[in-house]
């Protein structure tokens, strides 16, 4: 079997499967993106979240149509720079540039790897900057795209609005953030049958009820969702005037947020 796979926008990455959680943990720790976790993340993130491959993808597509010319396209929380590689191939605005942050030492030296790949296998890609550090402490340029798929989930609640409100005040007119999340449900019954589908969802891609049920409480204390109300309303207190959602699979959603 080859050691590698493709991301959704063509270069070589990790194939290893995630067998993190499949033996029995005496005490499960915490969730963190460190060097194990790097290893399997495109296999584990593939598994995990249903439509990943397609919310990321279209986020390129979506992206070229907000991008406006000489402004920044921000990825934030780019793990190994999967959207990165999408806006990058997608985006052919001029004088437009990618900011990959991401506060995860392990992550961003393997990120840097994989983009060097996209650079001897494509020509013409937008310019990249990959910048190791925390997006709450960033200082944001003019921005026509802000990508933050599947991170704000794990910023403290608390912290979540502020974040939302730099990141509209960086935003130039016609421009967009892009916010890709797990979601929770209100009506307990919808909340039920969405875990409940999700849950399917892992087993479907081979995940034991043991791995399921240990990264379950890996991630409980550290990754909080917010429903789609709470994200609605939270967006609108920040300054964005619009929200719209443009994706769902289950208990995860992608949304558009308009300055
Ligand atoms: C679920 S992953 C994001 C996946 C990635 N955007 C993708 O589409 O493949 C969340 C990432 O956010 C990063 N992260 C979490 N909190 C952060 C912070 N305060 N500053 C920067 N990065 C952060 C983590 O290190 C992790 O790589
Ligand atoms: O809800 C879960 O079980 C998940 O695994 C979700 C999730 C995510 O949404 O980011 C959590 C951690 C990993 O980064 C990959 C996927």
């Amino acid at each position: 079997m080859p050691a590698f796979s493709t991301h959704a926008a063509g270069t070589a990455v990790s194939k290893e499967p995630d067998r993190l959680f499949a033996q029995p943990l005496a005490q499960v720790p915490d969730f963190a993106f460190n060097e194990d976790v790097v290893r399997v993340f495109p296999d584990m993130i593939k598994r995990s979240v249903p439509g990943y491959p397609t919310i990321v993808e279209n986020l390129g597509v979506l992206a070229a149509q907000f991008a406006q010319p000489d402004s920044v396209l921000y990825d934030l929380g780019s793990s190994l720079g999967a959207v990165t590689q999408a806006l990058r191939r997608h985006v052919r605005t001029d004088g437009c540039r990618v900011i990959a942050v991401d506060n995860s030492v392990a992550m961003v030296e393997r990120c840097r790897e994989y983009l060097n790949g996209q650079d001897s296998m494509f020509q013409e890609l937008l310019p990249v900057e990959v910048i190791e550090g925390d997006i709450l402490a960033l200082k944001f340029q003019p921005a026509s795209v802000v990508a933050l798929n599947f991170t704000l989930q794990f910023i403290a609640p608390e912290q979540r609005t502020a974040l939302l409100a730099r990141i509209r005040q960086a935003l130039v007119p016609g421009g967009a953030l892009i916010l890709s999340e797990k979601l929770r449900f209100n009506d307990p019954e919808e909340h039920a049958l969405l875990t409940d589908l999700h849950v399917a969802f892992k087993r479907a891609n081979g995940y034991s009820e043991l791995e399921i049920a240990q990264k379950r409480s890996a991630i409980e204390n550290v990754m909080k969702p917010d429903s789609l109300e709470e994200h609605r309303e939270r967006l609108l207190a920040a300054g964005f005037s619009k929200v719209v959602p443009w994706f769902q699979c289950l208990n995860f959603a992608s949304l558009i947020a308009l300055p």
